[in-house]
């Protein structure tokens, strides 16, 4: 790749480094390209030249990449180090053996989760962004990566620039280069040449990675990939994903594990040692044991799992960006949503035009109409206002522009029309009419004063309560020259009238809204509509909506005062980008976990801000980086649906942690001890590798898993101390019936050091493995049984186990045949210790106190939405 790279760079002209300094014909020339973009087939040897519009793809592990990986972690050097001494060293048996498990082990982990990476991926790619170029004369979208130089460009509000490019046509564009240039404004964006070399001079030219805010542009490519004025940081920033909780969680349980392994290892070591044991015995025993003891299968049963779990939300239409957010999905306390697509359907339609006093007249929506048509943006408003007066633009032109802002909640087109060129602003309501000095009724402008500002005022609530939603349109004949619109420009307008659109709710809404809240998920609306409309929707799909909160409500709380009113509204209107994504933290202060779903330019904030981000097919390309996930349908359904796959993925996880944690670290503790107290090796290491290999291909079928619906009834959070109580509880009584084991092989039976050890492999492995049917399920085992795939994997390697000692194979191994007695003694004591385990199963998951408040306050146990509901147990799954 860096190969490629390098040609790349030798290729490129020197004059492309700054190339806004360039006039458009001058690259047009060192391009080879033209006005009319280019044809598919030099765009595809393009793309072979200069390589995909992409990051190179360091992270796509080749096979034998993977394999290496593994083969070089610390443990598995030494294991392969010490299978060659003892090879070396006349062991020829016992060294291969090592080799071979090592081989096997790695070979069944590189399999599984490449597989599995590979599906996660290609599902990924599916939600990929795409550009928009002129390919054989006509734009057309395509996917980012296939952008090439000589491309030419559309670039548009709400897209995040694919490439480095020239512009070479703008309308009221301007871009967010925060990331980039750490200007913190949209700068605007418009050709002409630049002297100035700096990147930050460059008002005419796009960065790749940097976000299209408002208005649109044609521009040609001229840098891909890496081959960008900010490289690959633009990218890497684009794509920064700070490890979610649950990432952490699993690095922090895997942290633990190691550091209690290589006490264990090095006490056992250090012992062995004093005592004048063969030091390479001891240390292969050592190693042997601190493989037994890592969770080593953990990575792969995460990315399975996951893995899987992205495949299943695929088919309920959630297409899964960052695996780990699909446990977040699970943990998911507070969903956050905007209106417009989710709870109300996508297409708006324009239901009534009003005058200023309030008469049906359809010269607001025409004039609506040409502001749309000229200089809108790609909402819903403004496609239900073209559609609305159809036509209304013929004869008119742009002249100039201010972009629609989300913070003002207005914008303005200066069009020439038959009557001489006329500013149109439109926007929200109360925004528009502080700019009105008078109003049309009929064909007369009168002047406005307060009482008619507060009459349209009463006007806009009456429409609101039949739920409608307005938007106002005013206007002021221009006199003189014409220029692109600036803010001051937007006064002594006259209000033409009234807009007012039907939003209705989705028929799925209410009832979707009904199945989050019984899964343990409160959804609040964040809206920048008006709050009356907000408030009616509320109540129309069952939220609590005595209270709406607006914008400047929430502007005059303090972060502290924010976080106790966001307990108890649940919708709100009129908020600006930030507002909502100051909610999002809000919530996070006290504990919830947020989810955001939206699709504009102004929900990107929160989408960032929350724990979960999602967005919808077709949603901006800003809204849809920031997300997580993508929702192919764009409904309340499809986020329920997903958010059971989550915590389905996470209760499988938390399976094999849960088994790591309690009666693997059980059984191989007991090992160390025995070690220190036993004149031999209470199992050869080669005996540990065997049944840590066999333990491993029992838990294979962990992430193909069923989970009882019971299960994923409340949200799922992480608890490091649920975990400890259960370790604390189970990892001990596997220790005792080890030691019971022990006892009655050496004073009952007098077992030969070959017999102990065989015996103790026998019931060892029993146990591990059989435990998993009680530790699997929060009930009672026989009545939750095993998928198939668990069953499968588990009692076939139970019965290599229990098989392999009595076959000649066996002997290679070490193993020797215990006596009849001492094999039903065996069986009793894995009986009884299961019988035990069920037994106190309740007690290592209920714990006797409260774990402390906070984020991760329960564990398997469901999380609580309300106080109220703390006080009743979980339900048992
Ligand atoms: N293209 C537009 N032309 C005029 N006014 C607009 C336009 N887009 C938005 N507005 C005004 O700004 C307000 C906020 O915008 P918008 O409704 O898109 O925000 P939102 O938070 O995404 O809301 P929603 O929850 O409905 O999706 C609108 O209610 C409307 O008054
Ligand atoms: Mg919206």
């Amino acid at each position: 790749m860096n190969r490629v790279d390098a040609a790349i760079r030798e290729q490129r002209p020197d004059s492309l480094r700054s190339f806004w300094t360039q006039s458009p014909e001058t690259i047009f020339a060192l391009l080879r390209c033209g006005l009319d973009g280019l044809a598919t087939d030099d765009a595809a040897r393009r793309l072979t030249e200069y390589g995909p519009n992409s990051d190179v793809d360091a992270k796509a592990d080749s096979l034998l990449r993977a394999i290496l990986r593994r083969l070089l972690e610390p443990l598995s050097l030494i294991l392969l180090a010490a299978g060659i001494v003892s090879m070396a060293t006349g062991d020829a048996v016992g060294g291969s053996i090592i080799v071979v498990i090592l081989v096997v082990s790695i070979g069944l982990d590189t399999l599984q989760e490449g597989h599995a990476a590979r599906t996660a991926e290609i599902l990924r790619r599916s939600v990929a962004l795409k550009a928009e170029v002129k390919r054989d004369g006509t734009f057309r979208e395509i996917e980012v990566a296939h952008v090439v130089p000589g491309d030419i460009l559309r670039v548009r509000a709400g897209d995040i620039i694919p490439a480095d490019a020239l512009i070479l046509d703008s309308r009221a564009f301007t871009a967010g280069e925060a990331a980039l240039t750490g200007e913190p404004y949209p700068v605007e964006k418009r050709p002409g040449r630049v002297a100035g070399a700096s990147a930050g001079e460059a008002s005419n030219a796009l960065f790749r990675g940097a976000v299209a805010q408002t208005g649109e542009a044609i521009a040609l490519a001229v840098g891909t990939g890496r081959n960008t004025v900010f490289g690959a940081a633009a990218s890497a920033l684009a794509q920064t994903q700070v490890p979610s909780p649950f990432e952490r969680d699993l690095h922090q349980f895997g942290l633990v594990i190691a550091r209690l392994t290589l006490a264990l290892v090095v006490l056992v070591l250090a012992t062995r040692v004093v005592f004048g044991r063969p030091a390479l015995d001891s240390l292969m025993f050592a190693v042997a044991l601190a493989v037994g003891l890592t969770p080593e299968l953990l990575p792969m049963i995460t990315t399975v799992t996951l893995a899987r779990g992205a495949m299943r939300m695929a088919a309920r239409k959630v297409i899964v960006k960052r695996l780990a957010s699909i446990h977040d999905l699970g943990a998911m306390t507070v969903l956050c949503t905007d209106k417009t697509g989710t709870l109300t359907s996508a297409e708006i339609s324009l239901a009534r035009s009003l005058d200023a006093s309030g008469a049906d007249d359809p010269r607001a929506a025409r004039l609506g109409a040409i502001a749309a048509d000229l200089g809108g943006d790609r909402g819903a408003l403004d496609a239900a206002l073209v559609a609305g007066s159809a036509g209304a633009a013929k004869g008119w032109t742009l002249c100039g522009r201010q972009a629609f802002d989300f913070s003002r909640r207005l914008g303005s087109v200066l069009a020439t029309g038959p009557a001489g060129p006329l500013l149109i602003v439109k926007g929200a309501p109360e925004a528009v009419l502080a700019l009105c000095t008078s109003q049309r009724i009929g064909d007369a402008a009168t002047p406005m004063d307060e009482a008619q500002r507060a009459l349209a005022r009463d006007r806009i609530h009456a429409l609101a309560l039949d739920g409608l939603r307005t938007i106002a349109i005013a206007s002021r004949p221009w006199s003189g020259t014409t220029h692109e619109v600036e803010a001051a420009d937007e006064r002594d307008l006259v209000l033409e009238g009234l807009c007012a659109f039907a939003d209705p709710p989705k028929a799925t809404a209410a009832a979707a809204i009904a199945r989050l809240h019984a899964a343990g998920v409160r959804l609040k609306i964040l809206s920048g509509d008006d709050p009356v409309v907000v408030r009616r929707l509320a109540g129309l799909v069952g939220l609590r909506a005595e209270t709406v909160l607006s914008g400047p409500d929430v502007a005059a709380l303090s972060d502290d005062a924010l976080a106790v009113q966001v307990q108890a509204v649940d919708a709100y209107g009129r908020l600006t980008p930030d507002q909502k994504s100051r909610i999002v933290k809000a919530l996070q202060a006290k504990g919830a976990v947020v989810g955001f779903l939206g699709d504009g330019i102004n929900d990107a904030p929160a989408l960032k801000a929350g724990d979960i981000g999602l967005s919808v097919a077709g949603a901006t390309g800003v809204a849809q980086a920031a997300a997580d996930m993508i929702l192919l349908a764009s409904d309340l359904e499809v986020v329920a649906d997903g958010v059971q796959e989550g915590r389905r993925t996470f209760v499988n996880i938390l399976k094999y942690v849960r088994m790591g944690a309690s009666s693997n670290f059980g059984n191989m503790l007991s090992m160390a001890v025995a070690s220190i107290a036993l004149p031999f090796l209470p199992m050869l290491p080669t005996q540990i590798l065997l049944n840590n290999l066999l333990y491993d291909l029992s838990e294979v079928g962990i992430p193909l898993d069923d989970v009882r619906p019971e299960a994923t009834q409340r949200p799922q959070v992480w608890d490091i101390h649920g975990l400890m109580r259960f370790a604390g509880v189970m990892g001990p009584l596997s220790s005792l019936f080890d030691f019971l084991t022990f006892g009655a092989l050496l004073f009952l039976f007098h077992a030969t050091p070959d017999e102990f050890r065989t015996a103790w492999f026998l019931e060892s492995m029993a146990t591990q493995i059989l435990v998993i049917f009680i530790i699997r399920t929060n009930g009672r085992p026989w009545q939750d049984l095993p998928g198939p795939a668990l069953a499968t994997s588990s009692l076939v390697a139970l019965m290599v186990a229990l098989v392999l000692p009595f076959t000649p194979l066996g002997g290679l191994f070490g193993f020797e045949a215990p006596p009849p007695a001492m094999l039903l003694g065996i069986a009793g004591v894995v009986v009884t210790y299961l019988v035990c385990a069920e037994l106190l199963k309740p007690l290592a998951l209920r714990g006797r106190h409260r774990a402390p408040r906070g984020r991760r306050r329960t564990g398997w146990r469901p999380a609580s939405p309300s106080p109220r509901r703390d006080l009743r147990p979980g339900p048992r799954g």
